[in-house]
């Protein structure tokens, strides 16, 4: 009966929809709201470089493995996330025994062992990979992120990330993902990059535009246009980390001022139904190129936007409710 239909049954003639994942949100309610809605997971944490590698000679598969595992029995697709990104790295990557920064060719062994070690563990049960998170910088001036991949390797860490991921494991779908993809003056920038590297033939399959957005954007027009400039590349797009939050956006985190309202009213439940009606007619209108659509976290009921960029802001970004119940939003996501 109709009353069984979930986001996944819906969408099942465009794109796989997935969400992000923890230990915690693959058991009790979060378990079962996943498994009626959605065909694909993503471990929110458990496959960064830290979480997964604390030690050099040491990996923590516990979480990864049980995530996989639950996909697998489930039948659910997994994105593995990430495999090179300047953020949650452990403390002993860019550093030798006596605390030194490590040499271009150290790292890029390290980062070779690593990819080499994860990918090949999950060959056959990860289908995509975000290989590269995040290279370009935020200085609408600059190129590539200054972080301590681009100061020790140059831009070489980029190409070498794929390179290693798909000799890994050669059917995986290889994805570079970033944020802010719609801003015309990323996207310029993440089309340069991602450019140079399929014209020097490097193994990248796909672009993942994190879909960080809120009710003030993007616009329709920004969305479609950077679908379609990324798309013209030969790329699968994939929106890899939707929520839509109520604030605006904000790349500092900073203490929430005494005044500041977190409040969900009527408006801000309006407001936000009627974006993601937007950004879904959006998608299927791209259904050609768009292979995936996955959510960052499950429900209000836990966000990593209630501890970025405000610690203690309760945002309300997503289609459930914080008592697991579809929202607004999910109406206008399922009527079309
Ligand atoms: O929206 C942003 C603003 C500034 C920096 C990073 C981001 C997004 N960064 C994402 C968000 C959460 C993490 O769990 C993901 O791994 C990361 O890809």
């Amino acid at each position: 009966p109709a009353a069984d239909k979930g986001l996944k049954d819906y969408y099942k003639d465009y794109f796989p929809v997935g969400v992000a994942v923890g230990p915690q949100s693959i058991k009790g309610p979060e378990a079962a709201l996943i498994k009626a809605q959605f065909n694909s997971v993503t471990p929110e944490n458990a496959m960064k470089m830290g979480p997964i590698h604390p030690e050099e000679n040491r990996y923590f598969w516990t979480d990864a493995d049980a995530i996989v595992d639950f996909a697998q029995a489930n039948k659910l697709r997994v994105r593995g996330h990430t495999l090179c990104w300047h953020e949650q790295t452990p403390k002993w990557l860019f550093k030798d025994a006596q605390g030194k920064q490590v040499s271009k060719d150290v790292l890029l062994a390290r980062l070779k062992s690593h990819i080499e070690t994860v990918v090949k563990r999950y060959k056959g049960r990860i289908y995509a990979w975000d290989v590269v998170n995040e290279a370009i910088d935020d200085n609408p001036q600059a190129f590539l992120r200054n972080s301590e991949w681009y100061q020790i390797c140059g831009e070489d860490f980029i190409v070498k990330a794929f390179e290693y991921a798909h000799a890994a494991d050669p059917k995986a779908v290889l994805f570079y993902n970033d944020y802010n993809t719609e801003r015309p003056e990323k996207r310029e920038r993440v089309y340069r990059l991602l450019k140079k590297l399929k014209d020097a033939g490097v193994p990248v399959h796909g672009v993942g535009l994190q879909g960080h957005w809120s009710i003030f954007e993007p616009t329709e027009q920004e969305l479609r246009t950077a679908i379609e400039q990324f798309a013209s590349l030969g790329l699968q797009v994939q929106i890899t980390e939707l929520d839509v939050s109520v604030y605006p956006w904000e790349k500092e985190r900073r203490a929430r001022r005494p005044d500041e309202s977190d409040a969900y009213t009527p408006e801000l439940e309006q407001k936000q139904a009627a974006q993601y009606q937007m950004f879904f007619r959006v998608f299927r209108d791209y259904k050609k190129h768009l292979t995936g659509v996955t959510f960052w976290n499950v429900s209000d009921k836990y966000t990593w936007l209630d501890t970025y960029p405000v610690p203690g802001r309760k945002n309300y970004p997503l289609l459930f409710d914080q008592n697991l119940q579809p929202k607004k939003a999910y109406q206008a996501v399922v009527k079309f």
